[in-house]
Protein backbone atom coordinates (compact mmCIF):
# COMPACT_ATOMS: atom_id res chain seq x y z
CA UNK A 1 0.00 0.00 0.00
CA UNK A 2 1.55 3.27 -0.54
CA UNK A 3 -0.70 5.90 1.09
CA UNK A 4 -0.26 9.88 1.46
CA UNK A 5 -2.59 11.54 4.19
CA UNK A 6 -3.74 14.69 4.46
CA UNK A 7 0.49 16.40 3.09
CA UNK A 8 0.33 19.79 3.17
CA UNK A 9 3.17 21.89 1.54
CA UNK A 10 4.42 25.35 1.05
CA UNK A 11 8.24 25.77 -0.09
CA UNK A 12 10.10 28.04 1.38
CA UNK A 13 9.48 31.44 0.08
CA UNK A 14 6.32 30.62 -2.56
CA UNK A 15 3.12 32.39 -2.15
CA UNK A 16 1.26 29.65 -2.75
CA UNK A 17 0.89 26.12 -1.04
CA UNK A 18 2.10 23.54 -3.50
CA UNK A 19 0.06 21.00 -1.36
CA UNK A 20 -3.19 21.32 0.42
CA UNK A 21 -4.26 18.85 2.24
CA UNK A 22 -3.56 15.74 -0.46
CA UNK A 23 -4.50 12.25 0.42
CA UNK A 24 -5.06 9.13 -1.56
CA UNK A 25 -4.36 5.39 -1.63
CA UNK A 26 -3.02 2.79 -4.26
CA UNK A 27 -2.55 -1.00 -3.46
CA UNK A 28 0.26 -2.88 -3.62
CA UNK A 29 1.35 -4.46 -6.53
CA UNK A 30 -0.65 -1.71 -8.90
CA UNK A 31 0.64 0.18 -11.52
CA UNK A 32 -0.39 3.68 -10.28
CA UNK A 33 -0.61 6.68 -12.42
CA UNK A 34 -0.54 10.40 -10.67
CA UNK A 35 -1.95 12.80 -13.12
CA UNK A 36 -2.38 16.75 -12.86
CA UNK A 37 -1.87 19.64 -15.01
CA UNK A 38 1.53 21.60 -14.67
CA UNK A 39 2.18 22.71 -11.09
CA UNK A 40 -0.48 20.41 -9.69
CA UNK A 41 1.71 19.01 -7.11
CA UNK A 42 2.82 15.34 -8.63
CA UNK A 43 6.61 15.90 -7.96
CA UNK A 44 6.14 17.39 -4.79
CA UNK A 45 4.24 14.42 -3.70
CA UNK A 46 6.27 11.92 -5.26
CA UNK A 47 9.57 13.44 -4.06
CA UNK A 48 7.59 13.58 -0.23
CA UNK A 49 6.87 9.97 -0.53
CA UNK A 50 10.28 8.94 -1.50
CA UNK A 51 12.00 11.27 1.50
CA UNK A 52 13.62 13.47 -1.06
CA UNK A 53 10.74 16.44 0.26
CA UNK A 54 9.79 16.97 3.68
CA UNK A 55 5.80 17.66 3.79
CA UNK A 56 4.69 20.55 6.27
CA UNK A 57 1.95 18.87 7.84
CA UNK A 58 0.27 15.54 6.79
CA UNK A 59 2.51 12.01 6.24
CA UNK A 60 3.51 9.72 3.47
CA UNK A 61 3.36 5.19 4.10
CA UNK A 62 5.01 3.15 1.80
CA UNK A 63 4.12 -0.64 2.50
CA UNK A 64 2.91 0.33 6.00
CA UNK A 65 6.25 2.07 6.93
CA UNK A 66 5.89 5.76 7.59
CA UNK A 67 8.10 8.24 5.81
CA UNK A 68 10.23 9.52 8.80
CA UNK A 69 13.56 10.01 9.55
CA UNK A 70 13.24 6.07 11.47
CA UNK A 71 11.99 4.40 8.34
CA UNK A 72 13.85 6.56 6.01
CA UNK A 73 16.61 4.32 4.88
CA UNK A 74 14.73 1.55 4.78
CA UNK A 75 12.08 2.74 2.28
CA UNK A 76 15.00 4.11 0.27
CA UNK A 77 15.89 0.49 -0.26
CA UNK A 78 12.33 -0.38 -1.20
CA UNK A 79 12.27 2.19 -3.87
CA UNK A 80 13.79 2.65 -7.06
CA UNK A 81 13.27 6.67 -7.98
CA UNK A 82 13.57 7.70 -11.78
CA UNK A 83 13.61 11.62 -11.96
CA UNK A 84 12.21 13.87 -13.90
CA UNK A 85 15.57 15.09 -15.02
CA UNK A 86 18.22 12.65 -15.96
CA UNK A 87 20.12 12.09 -13.38
CA UNK A 88 23.57 11.06 -14.76
CA UNK A 89 27.13 11.96 -14.93
CA UNK A 90 27.91 12.71 -18.40
CA UNK A 91 30.73 12.67 -18.99
CA UNK A 92 31.00 8.81 -17.74
CA UNK A 93 29.95 5.73 -19.78
CA UNK A 94 26.66 4.11 -19.24
CA UNK A 95 28.28 0.98 -17.78
CA UNK A 96 30.94 3.54 -15.59
CA UNK A 97 27.10 5.74 -14.41
CA UNK A 98 25.45 2.44 -13.54
CA UNK A 99 27.93 0.61 -11.98
CA UNK A 100 28.31 3.77 -9.54
CA UNK A 101 24.49 3.50 -8.64
CA UNK A 102 24.96 0.13 -8.06
CA UNK A 103 27.83 1.00 -5.39
CA UNK A 104 25.52 3.51 -3.43
CA UNK A 105 23.14 0.33 -2.81
CA UNK A 106 26.71 -1.76 -1.19
CA UNK A 107 26.19 -3.89 -4.77
CA UNK A 108 29.44 -4.58 -6.62
CA UNK A 109 31.98 -7.46 -8.48
CA UNK A 110 30.45 -9.91 -10.76
CA UNK A 111 27.09 -9.80 -9.49
CA UNK A 112 26.94 -6.23 -10.52
CA UNK A 113 27.82 -6.24 -13.63
CA UNK A 114 25.97 -9.09 -14.33
CA UNK A 115 23.01 -7.46 -13.62
CA UNK A 116 23.84 -4.43 -15.82
CA UNK A 117 24.73 -6.66 -18.42
CA UNK A 118 21.06 -7.90 -18.36
CA UNK A 119 19.43 -4.62 -18.09
CA UNK A 120 21.32 -3.25 -20.69
CA UNK A 121 20.43 -6.17 -22.87
CA UNK A 122 16.48 -5.81 -22.14
CA UNK A 123 17.03 -2.04 -22.71
CA UNK A 124 18.64 -2.20 -25.64
CA UNK A 125 22.02 -0.63 -25.19
CA UNK A 126 24.90 -3.30 -24.49
CA UNK A 127 26.07 -2.29 -27.56
CA UNK A 128 26.43 1.60 -26.21
CA UNK A 129 27.76 0.15 -22.38
CA UNK A 130 31.44 1.82 -22.97
CA UNK A 131 29.80 4.86 -24.46
CA UNK A 132 29.51 8.12 -22.57
CA UNK A 133 26.41 9.40 -21.83
CA UNK A 134 26.84 12.58 -23.66
CA UNK A 135 26.62 11.16 -26.83
CA UNK A 136 23.48 8.95 -26.11
CA UNK A 137 19.81 10.09 -27.56
CA UNK A 138 17.75 11.14 -25.57
CA UNK A 139 15.51 7.91 -25.41
CA UNK A 140 18.62 6.04 -24.22
CA UNK A 141 19.25 8.63 -21.24
CA UNK A 142 16.16 7.66 -20.37
CA UNK A 143 16.66 3.86 -20.41
CA UNK A 144 19.66 4.08 -18.99
CA UNK A 145 17.80 6.47 -16.04
CA UNK A 146 15.73 3.96 -15.65
CA UNK A 147 18.03 0.86 -15.42
CA UNK A 148 19.81 2.94 -12.50
CA UNK A 149 17.05 2.53 -10.23
CA UNK A 150 16.44 -1.31 -10.27
CA UNK A 151 19.21 -2.45 -9.75
CA UNK A 152 19.10 -2.65 -6.35
CA UNK A 153 15.65 -4.69 -7.05
CA UNK A 154 13.01 -2.13 -5.30
CA UNK A 155 9.83 -3.54 -4.28
CA UNK A 156 8.17 0.04 -5.32
CA UNK A 157 9.59 1.84 -8.67
CA UNK A 158 8.44 5.58 -8.61
CA UNK A 159 8.94 7.31 -12.52
CA UNK A 160 8.34 11.19 -12.99
CA UNK A 161 7.33 11.44 -16.45
CA UNK A 162 9.36 9.02 -17.94
CA UNK A 163 8.34 8.75 -21.02
CA UNK A 164 8.53 12.58 -21.91
CA UNK A 165 10.92 13.21 -24.96
CA UNK A 166 11.51 9.73 -26.41
CA UNK A 167 10.60 8.17 -29.80
CA UNK A 168 7.90 6.13 -29.78
CA UNK A 169 10.58 2.92 -30.09
CA UNK A 170 11.69 3.96 -26.96
CA UNK A 171 8.36 4.81 -24.98
CA UNK A 172 6.94 1.36 -26.61
CA UNK A 173 9.72 -0.39 -25.08
CA UNK A 174 9.62 1.24 -21.61
CA UNK A 175 5.77 0.73 -21.08
CA UNK A 176 6.40 -3.08 -22.23
CA UNK A 177 9.24 -3.12 -19.59
CA UNK A 178 7.14 -1.33 -16.66
CA UNK A 179 3.88 -3.86 -17.46
CA UNK A 180 6.19 -6.69 -17.33
CA UNK A 181 7.96 -5.87 -14.04
CA UNK A 182 4.92 -5.16 -12.65
CA UNK A 183 4.22 -8.70 -13.02
CA UNK A 184 7.11 -9.83 -11.42
CA UNK A 185 5.34 -8.35 -7.97
CA UNK A 186 7.09 -4.67 -8.46
CA UNK A 187 4.67 -1.84 -7.42
CA UNK A 188 4.46 0.96 -10.12
CA UNK A 189 4.23 4.72 -9.71
CA UNK A 190 3.93 7.27 -12.00
CA UNK A 191 3.61 10.45 -13.39
CA UNK A 192 2.48 11.48 -16.97
CA UNK A 193 0.23 14.30 -18.87
CA UNK A 194 -0.06 11.45 -21.79
CA UNK A 195 -3.57 10.03 -21.12
CA UNK A 196 -4.08 7.88 -23.42
CA UNK A 197 -0.62 5.68 -22.13
CA UNK A 198 -1.65 6.34 -18.65
CA UNK A 199 -5.26 4.64 -19.92
CA UNK A 200 -3.70 1.82 -21.46
CA UNK A 201 -0.68 1.05 -18.43
CA UNK A 202 -2.29 2.03 -14.93
CA UNK A 203 -4.60 -0.35 -12.88
CA UNK A 204 -4.92 2.82 -10.88
CA UNK A 205 -5.17 6.78 -11.11
CA UNK A 206 -5.19 9.74 -9.24
CA UNK A 207 -5.71 12.93 -10.65
CA UNK A 208 -4.55 16.00 -8.64
CA UNK A 209 -5.08 19.57 -9.46
CA UNK A 210 -3.82 22.60 -6.97
CA UNK A 211 -2.36 20.18 -4.60
CA UNK A 212 -5.82 18.46 -3.60
CA UNK A 213 -7.38 14.99 -5.12
CA UNK A 214 -10.29 15.68 -7.56
CA UNK A 215 -10.30 11.82 -8.99
CA UNK A 216 -9.01 8.31 -7.88
CA UNK A 217 -10.36 5.00 -9.57
CA UNK A 218 -9.88 2.52 -12.10
CA UNK A 219 -9.16 4.09 -15.36
CA UNK A 220 -11.62 2.09 -17.12
CA UNK A 221 -14.20 2.33 -14.23
CA UNK A 222 -13.70 6.23 -14.09
CA UNK A 223 -15.22 6.18 -18.10
CA UNK A 224 -18.10 4.13 -17.43
CA UNK A 225 -19.10 6.74 -14.59
CA UNK A 226 -19.04 9.32 -17.00
CA UNK A 227 -21.63 8.29 -19.97
CA UNK A 228 -20.71 11.63 -22.11
CA UNK A 229 -16.69 10.94 -21.71
CA UNK A 230 -15.08 8.33 -24.32
CA UNK A 231 -11.30 8.24 -22.56
CA UNK A 232 -9.24 9.06 -19.41
CA UNK A 233 -8.50 12.46 -21.26
CA UNK A 234 -12.29 13.22 -21.51
CA UNK A 235 -12.43 12.75 -17.40
CA UNK A 236 -9.70 14.46 -16.71
CA UNK A 237 -10.55 17.58 -18.74
CA UNK A 238 -14.12 16.87 -17.45
CA UNK A 239 -12.60 17.90 -13.37
CA UNK A 240 -9.69 19.82 -13.96
CA UNK A 241 -11.34 22.04 -17.00
CA UNK A 242 -10.01 23.58 -19.56
CA UNK A 243 -7.85 26.73 -17.88
CA UNK A 244 -4.49 26.96 -19.02
CA UNK A 245 -2.10 26.91 -16.15
CA UNK A 246 0.90 28.81 -15.53
N1 LIG B 1 11.63 23.90 -5.03
C1 LIG B 1 10.53 24.65 -5.21
N2 LIG B 1 10.45 25.89 -4.70
C2 LIG B 1 9.33 26.65 -4.85
N3 LIG B 1 8.23 26.24 -5.50
C3 LIG B 1 8.26 25.01 -6.04
C4 LIG B 1 9.39 24.14 -5.93
N4 LIG B 1 9.12 22.98 -6.55
C5 LIG B 1 7.87 23.11 -7.04
N5 LIG B 1 7.35 24.31 -6.74
C6 LIG B 1 6.01 24.80 -7.06
O1 LIG B 1 5.08 23.89 -6.50
C7 LIG B 1 3.97 23.69 -7.37
C8 LIG B 1 3.85 22.21 -7.67
O2 LIG B 1 5.00 21.82 -8.41
P1 LIG B 1 5.27 20.31 -8.84
O3 LIG B 1 6.57 20.31 -9.58
O4 LIG B 1 5.12 19.43 -7.67
O5 LIG B 1 4.04 20.08 -9.83
P2 LIG B 1 3.88 19.00 -11.00
O6 LIG B 1 2.47 18.56 -10.94
O7 LIG B 1 4.94 17.97 -10.89
O8 LIG B 1 4.11 19.91 -12.28
P3 LIG B 1 4.63 19.53 -13.77
O9 LIG B 1 3.56 18.73 -14.42
O10 LIG B 1 4.78 20.88 -14.40
O11 LIG B 1 5.94 18.80 -13.63
C9 LIG B 1 4.23 24.54 -8.60
O12 LIG B 1 3.54 25.76 -8.44
C10 LIG B 1 5.74 24.78 -8.56
O13 LIG B 1 6.06 26.02 -9.15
Amino acid sequence: MIHVHNLHKTYRGALEPSLSGLSFRFPKGSIAGLLGPNGAGKTTTISILCGLVKADTGHAEVFGLRQDLAHRESIKRLIGIVPQQIALFPQLTAMENLEYFGHLYGLKGRPLRAKIDAYLQRFGLEKNSNKEIYKFSGGMKRRTNIIAALLHDPQLLVLDEPTAGVDVQSRSMILQFLREYNQQGVSILYTSHLLEEAQSLCSEVAVIDQGRLVLQGQPHALIQQHPECRNLEDVFLHYTGHALRD
